[in-house]
This record gives C-alpha cells, sequence and structure tokens, in this order.
C-alpha cells in the first residue's frame, strides 16, 4: 500500500465556507465547525474514495473514473466535490498501482488538496479497507490523522453536495453509521432457481442505498477486520458489515437524485449533460478595486445572482487577483465579466484572456468573456474612442481559435452620470438555455 504525497494540508479555503448548504443545513454545519471555533476538539472528518474498479459495465478500455468530461477525468470532478467542503480534512483515494501515476498526474494537474493516495484491492471491499488502514495510523510512515467520522464515497458519483455529506456525518457521529438513500426507481423482484418470478418486494417499502455513507471511524474500521474474505469478495453494502460485524443500525438519510453512480456509458452523457448544465450557471465579475468599478461590478453581481446559482466576484488588478482567478477557474468558470471602468485598454481583460489560454478548461466548451467599458463622452472623443475599441475585434478573432467568445461593451455616458454612479442601475438579460448574457446598464 503507497501513501502518494499529501495534497497539503488544511481545507483548500481559508475558513468555514457554508457554501451549498441551505437553511438548517446551514445552521448545523455552522454548528458542527462552530464546536471548533468554541476551543472544543472539532470531530475530525476524513473521506475514503474506492477508484480501483475496472468499470466493466461502461464497456470502454479506461476505468470510468477516469473517463474524461469536458476534457477532465470525472473522478477529478468528485475531488472537486469534496475538496469545497472545508471541514472533510484528509481525502485519501484508492487506485490500482498501475493507475497510480495517473492519478497523481490529475492531482497536480487540477491541484487537488488533501489527497492521499493507497493501493486500490480486488474488490471495493477490499479498496475501503486499504482506505481506512491508511487513516487508522496504524501504517508505517502514515501523515494522517486517525478521524472520529470517515466518509466513505465511490469516486464515480461526481455531484456530491456538502449537504448531504454534513447529514451522513452528523448522523454518524451520533448512530455510528449513516448513508444516503434514494426511493426506487424500478421494482425489485427475486427471481426463482428456474428463472421465473419469485416474488417482488414492496417498492414503497424499499429504497435504494446510495452514497456517500459515513461511519464513525472505529466502528467501520472494526467491521472491516472482523469482515468474512467472503463479505470482502462479493459484499457491496458498507452499511451491512457495520449492522453484521458491529451492530450498528445505520442512520438513512434521503439524498438528492444527482447522487448516483456512473456505471454505463449513457452515465457519462448524463453527467457531461448536468455539468454543462451547472456550468451554464457560474459567472465571475472581474474588476479593478477602483471605487467606481467596485460599485459597478457590485450592482452587477446583485442583478446576476437573481439569475444565476454561483456569482463570483474578484477585484484587484488581476495580477493580485491572480490567485482566485486561478481557483474560479479551476473550478470550472467558463463565464467572465470584465469591468473596466475608466480605463479603456485592455490590459484587465488580456490578462484574464491569457490566464485562460493557460488553463485546464476545456476547449470543447465555449469561454465566455464579456469586456465592458464605460467611458465618459465629454472626456473622450467617441471616434477616438471607438478606434480604440474596435482592437476587441482583433481580441475576439484570435481567441476565438480557442472557443473563447470575447464580446464588448461600451457604455458612453454623460460626465453628470459620473456622480449618479451610485445611482447606477444595471439591467441583466441573461438569453436563457445559453451562456451568453446579454446586458444593458
Ligand atoms: N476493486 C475495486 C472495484 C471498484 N472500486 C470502486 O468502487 C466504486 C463503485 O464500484 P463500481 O461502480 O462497481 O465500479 P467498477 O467495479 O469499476 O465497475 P464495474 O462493476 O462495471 O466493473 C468505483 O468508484 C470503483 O472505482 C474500487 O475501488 N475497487
Ligand atoms: O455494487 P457496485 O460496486 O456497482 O456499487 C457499489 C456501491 O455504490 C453500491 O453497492 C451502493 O448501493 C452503496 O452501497
Amino acid at each position: 500500500m503507497e501513501l502518494g504525497p499529501p495534497g497539503g494540508a488544511g481545507p483548500a479555503e481559508p475558513g468555514p465556507r457554508l457554501r451549498g448548504l441551505r437553511g438548517d443545513d446551514r445552521a448545523a454545519s455552522a454548528a458542527w465547525l462552530s464546536e471548533a471555533s468554541a476551543g472544543r476538539r472539532a470531530p475530525s472528518v476524513a473521506a475514503v474514495l474506492p477508484a480501483g474498479g475496472s468499470g466493466e459495465r461502461m464497456g470502454v478500455p479506461t476505468p470510468k473514473q477516469f473517463c474524461p468530461v469536458l476534457e477532465r477525468p470525472l473522478i477529478s470532478y468528485t475531488l472537486q466535490a469534496l475538496e469545497r467542503v472545508c471541514w472533510i480534512k484528509d481525502i485519501v483515494v484508492a487506485v490500482t498501482g498501475e493507475n497510480m501515476e495517473v492519478m497523481k498526474g490529475i492531482v497536480q494537474r487540477y491541484q487537488h488538496k488533501r489527497i492521499s493516495l493507497v493501493e486500490a484491492g480486488v474488490t471495493r471491499h477490499r479498496s475501503i479497507f486499504n482506505g481506512l488502514k491508511a487513516l487508522a495510523e496504524d501504517q508505517p510512515n502514515s501523515k494522517l490523522c486517525r478521524p472520529e467520522v470517515v466518509i466513505i464515497h465511490d469516486a464515480v458519483r461526481p455531484f456530491v453536495e456538502e449537504d448531504v455529506l454534513l447529514k451522513v456525518a452528523i448522523a454518524a457521529k451520533e448512530h455510528g453509521a449513516a448513508g444516503a438513500i434514494r426511493p426506487l426507481v424500478s421494482t425489485v423482484i427475486s427471481p426463482s432457481a428456474d428463472g421465473c418470478l419469485d416474488h417482488s418486494l414492496e417498492r414503497t417499502s424499499h429504497r435504494a442505498s446510495e452514497m456517500p455513507q459515513a461511519f464513525l471511524f472505529d466502528v467501520i474500521y472494526e467491521a472491516y477486520q472482523q469482515c468474512s474474505d467472503y463479505d470482502l469478495e462479493f459484499g457491496t453494502e458498507c452499511l451491512q458489515l457495520a449492522l453484521k460485524y458491529c451492530h450498528t443500525k445505520a442512520k438513512l438519510v434521503e439524498g438528492s437524485p444527482d447522487l448516483w453512480k456512473v456505471t454505463y456509458k449513457r452515465d457519462l452523457y448524463a453527467a457531461e449533460s448536468i455539468i454543462k448544465e451547472r456550468i451554464s450557471q457560474q459567472i465571475c465579475i472581474l474588476m479593478d478595486a477602483k471605487e467606481d468599478e467596485e460599485h459597478v461590478g457590485r450592482c452587477l453581481e446583485e442583478m446576476l445572482k437573481k439569475e444565476l446559482n454561483h456569482v463570483k466576484v474578484t477585484s484587484g488588478a488581476l495580477c493580485h487577483a491572480g490567485r482566485d482567478l486561478q481557483q474560479i477557474i479551476l473550478e470550472q468558470c467558463y463565464n467572465f465579466v470584465c469591468v473596466n471602468v475608466m480605463t479603456s485598454d485592455f490590459e484587465e481583460t488580456r490578462k484574464l484572456l491569457n490566464a485562460l489560454e493557460e488553463s485546464n478548461l476545456s476547449i470543447l466548451y465555449p469561454v465566455v468573456v464579456i469586456s465592458v467599458h464605460f467611458l465618459d463622452y465629454k472626456l473622450v472623443p467617441f471616434g477616438q474612442k471607438m478606434e480604440h475599441l474596435m482592437q476587441i475585434k482583433e481580441f475576439a478573432k484570435e481567441v476565438k481559435k480557442r472557443n473563447i467568445l470575447l464580446c464588448g461593451l461600451l457604455i458612453y455616458y454623460p460626465q453628470l452620470w459620473r456622480q449618479d454612479m451610485r445611482t447606477l442601475e444595471v439591467r441583466v438579460y441573461v438569453r436563457p438555455h445559453t451562456t451568453q448574457p446579454a446586458y444593458c446598464c
């Protein structure tokens, strides 16, 4: 079993982040995190991701966890989802020896943090067990701490949100084990030996066991240590191991429809559609820290928040915002508004375009950049400005080769308006089913 280089301690983002949580989940998360801030020992949480399968049902040579979705390996989306959760301290991924270098390359290329790699086993349960052993602190050279709670999540379930992770972790702390469930889509039947129907299960009184699942580490580690070879070989349910070997009845937590596991090729197409839909709901507003730009950017942010799920704002000259921007690009933002209030030059937009051209964003999906310029027509003759701004056409042609759609928006305003900057109303028209918003100020 080989522990790869830990991906760096601590959450990818400073401080507690309650993103992706709503209502009482947010309150629960705050309570969960406040244990730390209250000076009490925070409940330490780690995750184990079994990623050592061959993906036979996918029917392609590449194991499905490494299959590209928008040119990015599927497992990277799952890691990104877990990394958004600041209270998961370590993420242990079990991969086969032959895929260890591939996995290390993915961790490096997408700058995944808090990742440790262990050797997978010949079955999913054995892979999970190897992950637990790495956390048990009874391994030589292990840099990992034994967690109080461990989350187990299939590497091929990329659409996991913080709220369900929090629910199963809190439930596991209280009950010893917890798992996400979903209503059955098809009725479960039991065939007789001669291949005929023996009986069917009452669908409404049964549920599908999904992931994530969470356990008190001691419970699930003990269960795996007691586990029979038969169960390690043929078992598919961690909750059952906790029940059978530790008499721990898991708390069942209703999960969202997006928790499904990528198993067949159609699931990969579905995953790509979901990822594209999520990309179209994200936008980043870049502006310089100048007061006017700040105000315009904040106006735009408020308007866009009514239309889109994720609106990020990064201010400060791009060179300072660079790290922020890199993180935003890493999180797969494909839509940008670059606000240039008093400067007509394209320096900021150009820096953004350079960062995008050097990024890992897929060329298969259009990046939309809207370069907004506010100019006081009393200060600057229109002709001269338009000539200058027409440069944007040249930029646009250049970056189009990389599927970056660059649009320019010039807002000419009278001198008086400058004092009225505070009253600026931004009306945003986001064309449905497109990533290209149309703006009017
Ligand atoms: N020896 C194994 C087998 C599976 N898994 C992981 O367990 C998760 C769920 O298993 P499954 O969907 O069955 O994956 P595969 O075994 O790869 O798929 P198949 O059964 O189609 O071969 C996947 O992330 C898979 O990589 C694992 O870590 N080690
Ligand atoms: O059986 P598979 O290896 O396809 O999937 C493993 C688990 O995801 C599956 O058994 C869930 O029902 C969770 O227990």
